[in-house]
């Protein structure tokens, strides 16, 4: 196998019918079809669910038989002249043989021939398969969707769902290519989900993004993150062959119509090339239109014709076949939209400190302050201070910083704050207790102060356990202190305490650390 391919499932597609898993029976049928060809039906259908090996198989039996083969899409209105010329070019002995003496028409959709407007693409085919000498593998979902002349004309041969054990061996093998090591859990979890191998092996490799390794919690994540309906949607959009399924299974979503657009205009250039492509930016357009109306006319019925044209729309603007993993996505609009919403979130909680401290409306916060604020906050010294004063958060900082939250530069500053705002907590509570430091540098007290009266005065410093707290009930009888200290003194007394508590208090002011009182006071 060559090439580098980037969907798994189109890299391991079986080359050889040997390597074509499940539906012994059928893969049997249907060679035996090929090498009794001549003696007898020119057409097989090969039917049954999707991603289970049809077209796998029919690609494999070409290979095994040396056969050329041509793959044509029946929905695709260019099939017809494809086919007309394939019939006319058959007659014409020795122009249109392959290897092996035969060229295969693989005729995908064929249960969506119906969808075409051309309707002579179902006369074509059935002209081949009565007078070419070519053989046609038709792969169908629904053979009951074909007419019955066309199903009468060839012979079915229906496949069925693969056993989740052959799916986890597939699996492993794939992992075992790619060097991924991966849980037996894990690969159980994937293939019980689903009967169908190519989802599988999409699965596998959404899983594997990015990892060696593969886990039960990478394939539970990828469950959990995504909300698999919207998924499911979104490919029947883009990869369904019934338009209107499309559009009832949009209407079971819990999500609004003005919602969904988002998705399918995410995924529209994932999932279509070219005309396509075009047809389906016509489409949403459309649809965009009608949930304008709504918007304008507050007329909700106007809804109907939006999903219509963002589902059936859409779906019928694909006129190719799209091989191909393709991964959708969320629209990424959502994803900036959440991150303006934090950004706006922590401009506002922002606003809010500034305006509690500066005594000024959130939006004079907003429009006057935050701008300074982020101006002087590149000097790292005031931007500590600035974030202890007003108690700012990683995420405030990271604001006013234009940086990531996780940069070392933001916790460097939170750190920092933190650590001053405890030191000034700590430093409140001293000053608030009259304990510790002022005490070793008040040289001044009353000579003439009893004796008793210093006791008291001492033991009513020495209250720190009870002084920490700001609650009434101590601070009550820290009061209480303090007036047994100062009751009744003489008018000397008086004179020399007040002295002595003036030269404390300065002593305390010289002693504190320069404290920032208001936001600008550097
Ligand atoms: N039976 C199988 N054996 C091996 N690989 C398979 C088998 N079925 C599916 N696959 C894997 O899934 C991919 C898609 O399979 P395939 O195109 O054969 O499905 P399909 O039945 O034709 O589906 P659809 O009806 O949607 O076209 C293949 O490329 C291959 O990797």
């Amino acid at each position: 196998m060559s090439g580098d391919y980037l969907d798994w499932a189109e890299k391991y597609r079986p080359t050889s019918l040997k390597d074509v898993v499940g539906n012994d029976a059928a893969v049997k049928a249907l060679r035996q079809w090929a090498e009794t060809f001549s003696t007898g039906k020119k057409a097989v259908i090969l039917h049954g669910g999707p991603g289970i090996g049809k077209t796998s198989a029919a690609i494999a039996l070409a290979n095994d038989l040396g056969w050329d083969y041509i793959e044509l899409n029946a929905s695709d209105t260019r099939t017809k002249d494809a086919i007309n010329k394939i019939a006319g070019a058959a007659s014409k002995a020795g122009t249109f043989e392959g290897a092996g003496g035969r060229k295969l028409i693989i005729l995908d959709e064929a249960d969506n021939i119906h969808g075409t407007s051309d309707r002579g693409g179902e006369a074509a085919i059935l002209n081949v398969i009565k007078n070419a000498n070519q053989p046609i593998i038709m792969i169908a979902n629904d053979p009951y969707e074909m007419s019955k002349p066309l199903r009468e004309a060839a012979l079915m041969i229906p496949f069925r769902s693969i056993l989740t054990t052959s799916i986890v061996k597939v699996l492993k093998k794939i992992c075992a290519d790619q060097e991924i090591s991966c849980d037996p859990e894990a690969l159980m979890k994937i293939a019980e989900r689903t009967k169908d191998l190519r989802s599988a092996i999409n699965d596998l490799q959404a899983a594997a993004m990015g990892s060696k390794r593969v886990t039960v919690e990478d394939v539970s994540t990828a469950d959990r993150d995504v909300p698999e309906t919207v998924f499911k949607v979104m490919g029947m959009i883009f990869r369904g062959h019934d338009m209107t399924k499309s559009l009832d299974a949009m209407r079971k979503l819990d999500e609004r119509p003005d919602d969904v657009i988002g998705w399918v205009d995410e995924n529209l250039p994932r999932s279509y090339e070219d005309d396509d492509l075009e047809a389906g930016y016509d489409a949403i357009s459309k649809a965009d239109m009608y949930l304008g109306r709504v918007m304008k006319r507050q007329d909700y019925g106007m809804w109907r014709y939006a999903s219509f044209m963002m589902t059936c729309g859409v779906n019928n603007a694909r006129k190719r076949k799209y091989g191909g993993f393709v991964k959708y996505s969320p629209p990424t609009y959502w994803q900036k939209l959440g991150r303006a919403k934090s950004a706006r979130t922590v401009r506002d909680s922002l606003a809010k400190k500034i305006g509690s401290q500066c005594h000024t409306s959130k939006a004079e916060a907003r429009s006057t302050y935050i701008p300074f604020l982020k101006f002087i906050f590149d000097k790292n010294d005031y931007a500590v201070r600035l974030s202890a004063q007003l108690k700012l958060d990683e995420d405030e900082i990271a604001y006013l910083l234009d940086a990531k939250k996780a940069a070392k530069k933001v916790s460097e500053i939170y750190r920092k704050s933190r650590e001053m705002i405890e030191e000034e907590i700590e430093h409140e509570i001293d000053v608030f207790g009259h304990f510790s430091r002022p005490e070793k540098k008040l040289e001044v007290e009353p000579e003439e102060a009893e004796p008793e009266e210093k006791e008291k005065k001492k033991a009513g410093r020495k209250k720190p356990a009870k002084a920490r707290s700001r609650d009434g009930g101590e601070l009550d009888e820290d009061a209480a202190m303090t007036e047994e200290v100062t009751i009744d003194p003489a008018p000397q007394e008086t004179e020399i305490l007040a002295n002595a508590e003036e030269k404390k208090e300065e002593a305390l002011e010289e002693d504190r650390p320069k404290k920032q009182r208001t936001l600008f006071d550097f």
